[in-house]
């Protein structure tokens, strides 16, 4: 997008016009007013720290990594942006308050978000996981509009970054969903920055160039179809596993700060595997995610999908900090995900 042209989540002002919807991040240049030489705010920015925020959550040794900084101004610099970000003890009151502002982004489904009270849930992870034609990918594809759409019909007044591993992102999709909410196609296009990964190092260094576009412009949504499979090609045999395992916590844990700083939702789709361990008794899934613990921590709601009757499929809260386990069935239909016909028809 150009610089001339108005962002249409931006009011005229460049305020933001719901200063109640996402806290704006505070640019990294902030530190300046704070006697932090502008030399020193280009070191961070261009070592990817595009925010205070992200500073203020980075471990000093971390920081003296960055080029030129040194253990000395990478105190400083911690001092300073821990002051400017709120990171000691609140209250309970404040964080209630907080958290009943969270934005939900609707799923398309009414079933689906009844039990996820609302849909997907902003400044955290969801995971999506299961077999192949479960509806992964079209459910992101569905986010991918829907995130647009004011706060007031379920979205998130924000763009959507997308970050593809395996090929399958279909803009013709996003052009059904737009229509059925009675959007513009090529803005809700527009609107949509589109990344395909080619390796897991390629992946973890894309969420770079996505907390500066973050930091630049709103975004409601970032997703990640799926954030496991190049990990599965790339790393190979047990030998590789903890080098896989420590890769794709450096990974998750760099949704979790975007997540956190930038107030966005993060979707990840991971594919199963055959459990070989003990999930052969009747009445067990014998199927399992892919990236063990590590997964299982770094997402803040898992959702598992298995296919239904025909077009429908259904899905299941496996995990949540606040939402009982439940299942919904819902619909991938020709317009995106949505209620199945014979529901329609009740
Ligand atoms: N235009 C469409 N109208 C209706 N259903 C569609 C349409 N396009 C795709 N589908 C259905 O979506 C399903 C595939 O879903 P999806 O691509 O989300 O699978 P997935 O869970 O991401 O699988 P994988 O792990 O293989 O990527 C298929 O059953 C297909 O029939």
């Amino acid at each position: 997008m150009s610089t001339e042209e108005q962002d249409p989540f931006v009011g005229e002002n460049g305020e933001e016009e719901d200063d109640t919807l996402i806290m704006a991040p505070l640019l990294v240049e902030k530190l300046q007013e704070c006697g932090i030489a502008s030399t020193d705010t280009k070191k961070l920015r261009e070592a990817g720290y595009h925010t205070v925020e992200s500073v203020a959550f980075t471990p000093k040794k971390q920081l003296c990594t960055v080029k030129g900084i040194s253990e000395a101004k990478a105190e400083k610099i911690l001092q300073e942006a821990c002051k400017m970000v709120p990171m000691g003890f609140t209250t309970a009151t404040e964080i209630h308050s907080r958290r009943s502002e969270l934005v939900h982004i609707t799923t398309g489904s009414t079933g689906l978000d009844t039990i996820l009270s609302g849909g997907i849930e902003t400044g955290a992870i969801t995971e999506l996981y299961g077999e192949f034609r479960t509806g992964k990918s079209q459910i992101c594809h569905t986010l991918a509009v829907t995130c647009q759409l004011p706060v007031s019909m379920g979205g998130g007044e924000g763009k959507c970054l997308y970050i593809d591993t395996e090929g399958t992102f279909r803009p013709v999709r996003m052009l059904a969903v737009a229509e059925r909410y009675g959007l513009n196609g090529e803005e809700v296009l527009d609107n949509i920055a589109y990344a395909r990964a080619y390796n897991a190092d390629h992946q973890l260094q894309l969420l770079v160039h996505a907390s500066a576009m973050m930091a630049e412009s709103r975004f409601s949504l970032l997703i990640v179809d799926s954030a496991t499979s190049l990990y599965r090609t790339d790393f190979s045999g047990r030998g590789e596993l903890s080098a896989r395992q420590t890769h794709l916590a450096k990974f998750l844990r760099t949704l979790m700060r975007l997540a956190d700083e930038f107030g966005v939702a993060v979707v990840v789709t991971n594919q199963v595997v055959a459990q070989v361990d003990g999930g052969q008794f009747a009445g067990v899934d014998a199927k399992k995610p892919i990236g063990g613990n590590i997964m299982a921590h770094a997402s803040t709601t898992r959702l598992y999908l298995r296919k239904g009757r025909g077009s429908s499929r259904v899905c299941k809260i496996v995990d949540s900090p606040c939402l009982p386990e439940a299942e919904a069935i819902f619909a991938i239909n020709p317009n995106g995900i949505g209620e199945p016909e014979e529901l329609k028809m009740e």
